[in-house]
């Protein structure tokens, strides 16, 4: 049987006139309900931008390990600098995953005490560019899925204004012969409201349908995966997906991948209590208990190894 397709909804019609806007909008938040993915092409962020941001992310990876923990500041717990390999595994599982990565968070942007990487000076200016225009492309999202759930068109954008959101370099090495069952991202659901991800630089990705399937999802360059993350999937009462994927060991290849998933985040005072209406056009029962997003992503970075941002 061949698989439906991931729907791909198009930037400019999210931002077109207001028949095409309503038909985008339309076919992003069934997207959400259904896969809780969608592909956007074409999307306003700059392929340069991109593949700048790849090369200097490559330069940083290819740092000695020595080099790279400089960078590596416990008291960030993860969220801004350089994580090493092994540092994170998803919730549930007991091996850690595959993969190194550095994080440019909002504070680290603007923060004076920030780390960012001096032996790869062009690495700060490309990853804030990279970084704004993602959150720029964000915003309309969040606005479309605001207007699709019956709420106002800023609802989203005003709960990620001031959001700690994340810009995560990953890079997973080549991998030689790993533990049993490691995977370079074990199965996991993203905790954020909507994760943004350019193109990686290799396959790898895949998602769980509901009749069980790991569905491989090809990208092309011009291409932005979206996903519903949990705290999106906690305000909708689970109408908005909040699907589980991976990322799967190359085969038979001794292949990076390079991956730049942007998580965005809401402030912590938000609540992500389900929606009434939602609750309403779900059934009628909540199926998430109220919680702060602060408190929500404690819990949920605990389970993950990582301390909170103090
Ligand atoms: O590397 C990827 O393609 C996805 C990574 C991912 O799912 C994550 O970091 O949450
Ligand atoms: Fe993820």
């Amino acid at each position: 049987m061949t698989r439906p397709p991931i729907p791909v909804v198009s930037y400019a019609d999210l931002i077109g006139p207001t028949a095409v806007r309503q038909e985008a909008i339309a076919t992003l938040g069934q997207a959400l309900e259904d896969l809780g993915f969608f592909i956007l092409e074409p999307h306003p962020v700059s392929p340069e931008v991109v593949r700048r941001a790849y090369q200097d992310a490559a330069k940083f990876f290819a740092l000695p390990d020595a080099a790279k923990t400089q960078y590596s500041l416990p008291q960030h717990g993860g969220q801004g600098g350089f994580s090493n390999f092994g540092s994170e595994q998803a919730k549930g599982h007991t091996l850690p995953d595959l993969k190194e990565f550095w994080h440019v968070n909002r504070h680290s942007l603007t923060a004076p005490d920030s780390p960012w990487p001096q032996e790869v000076p062009s690495f700060r200016p490309v990853m804030t560019r990279l970084y704004e225009q993602l959150m720029a492309c964000a915003e309309v999202l969040l606005a479309a899925c605001s207007d699709y759930l019956g709420q106002p068109s800023d609802w989203l954008v005003a709960m990620a204004s001031g959001g700690n959101t994340v810009l995560r370099l990953a890079h997973y090495p080549p991998v030689g012969q790993p533990a049993a069952g490691s995977l370079r991202a074990a199965p996991h659901e993203d905790i954020n409201l909507i994760t943004l991800l350019c193109e990686a630089t290799a396959p790898g990705l895949e998602i769980l349908t509901q009749d069980g399937q790991w569905l491989p999802i090809k990208t092309t360059p011009g291409q932005i995966v979206v996903d519903t993350g949990d705290m999106l999937q906690n305000l909708t009462n689970g109408l908005f997906r909040s699907t589980t994927h991976r990322v799967v060991n190359p085969q038979p290849s001794n292949q990076a991948r390079l991956s730049m998933p942007f998580f965005v985040h809401p402030r912590p005072e938000i609540d992500l209590t389900p929606v009434d209406s939602l609750v309403d056009r779900t059934g009628g029962m909540p199926q998430f208990p109220p919680i702060t997003a602060a408190a929500y992503l404690a819990r949920r970075l605990g389970e993950i190894q990582v301390e909170p941002v103090g």
